[in-house]
């Protein structure tokens, strides 16, 4: 883990995570992965409203989670903080042995602060795109929110690795375009804007919900949320990709097939960056 990383558990800064934990069992649990940047938690609200998302579509019991609580034992640190990744980690808390979640209403927080070595905000560098070979599993009852079952990223991720790509997309069982392995995915087709629907898998990205619901529309584009096929991204006039940490990242190269043109996600990027300013 890179140098500088601070855990906290429970509010307790700790390395050490006290067992039985349902999350490290089960992956019985939810995440945020929120950017900090000079001192600040970016979109919180965003991220609010997915874990709440999230910790009702569960079924956890008790009052909603407060996520400016959640993170205050890290408020200093993070204050401190130039550039860092927050990742906080909710997990149901542990009942009797075995699968039945209880009626816990206490539930389990751990944050992760891990600080980064370049500025988030800078343009990144546009990335070339394979095509994964695990899918995605169907699960209407998990699709949407950021649960803690990765196993199919973790998979797609290790792919990646001797792919020759910078990264990879992620189909469905039907062999439907979802997300990237740690990313949502737009298409450019002359002024529309698509992203993949995610009724069955996939993640409902933060940056994905404020491009659909603002940034699309200031940058002069029509957005939808549907089904794409690999032929539409093959085809597209634009491709890139957005997640909390890397924003808004064209994609320059798809499979075989460069793609040069990348003025949809700067001017996205500029809605971004205008909006992280404010
Ligand atoms: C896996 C986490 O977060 C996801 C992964 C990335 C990434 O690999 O860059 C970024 C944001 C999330 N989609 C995590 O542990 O926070």
């Amino acid at each position: 883990m890179p140098e500088g990383t601070q855990y906290w558990c429970d509010a307790a800064s700790t390395g050490e995570l006290p067992l039985p934990d349902r999350g490290m069992e089960f992956g019985d649990g939810l995440f945020e992965t929120l950017l900090c940047v000079d001192g600040k938690l970016l979109f919180p609200e965003r991220h609010q409203v997915r874990l709440e998302q999230g910790f009702h579509q569960l079924g956890f019991n008790g009052p909603a989670p407060d996520l400016e609580a959640l993170v205050s034992p890290a408020t200093e640190a993070i204050a401190q903080s130039t550039a860092a990744v927050l990742r906080l980690t909710l997990t149901r808390s542990a009942g009797l042995r075995g699968y039945a979640p209880g009626d816990g209403t206490a539930h389990r927080c751990v944050l992760r602060l891990t600080p980064l070595n370049h500025d988030p905000l800078s343009e990144p560098v546009p990335l070339s795109l394979g095509v994964a070979g695990i899918r995605l599993a169907h699960q209407p009852a998990l699709a949407g929110i950021k649960h803690l079952n990765r196993l199919e990223q973790v998979l797609a991720a290790g792919e990646r690795e001797d792919s020759g790509f910078d990264e990879l997309l992620m189909l469905d069982m039907q062999g439907v375009p979802i997300a990237t392995t740690a990313a949502n995915i737009f298409i450019r087709e002359g002024k529309t804007l698509s992203t993949p629907e995610l009724a069955m898998c996939g993640i409902a990205g933060t940056r994905r919900a404020l491009i659909l619901e603002e940034w699309a529309d200031t940058a002069g584009f029509r957005v939808q949320s549907c089904p794409l096929s690999l032929d539409s991204i093959r085809e597209a006039d634009e491709v890139f990709v957005c997640n909390s940490v890397i924003g808004v990242r064209s994609v320059t190269q798809f499979l075989d097939r460069v793609l040069n043109d990348h003025s949809a996600a700067a001017a996205i990027r500029q809605c971004y960056l205008a909006a992280v300013a404010s």
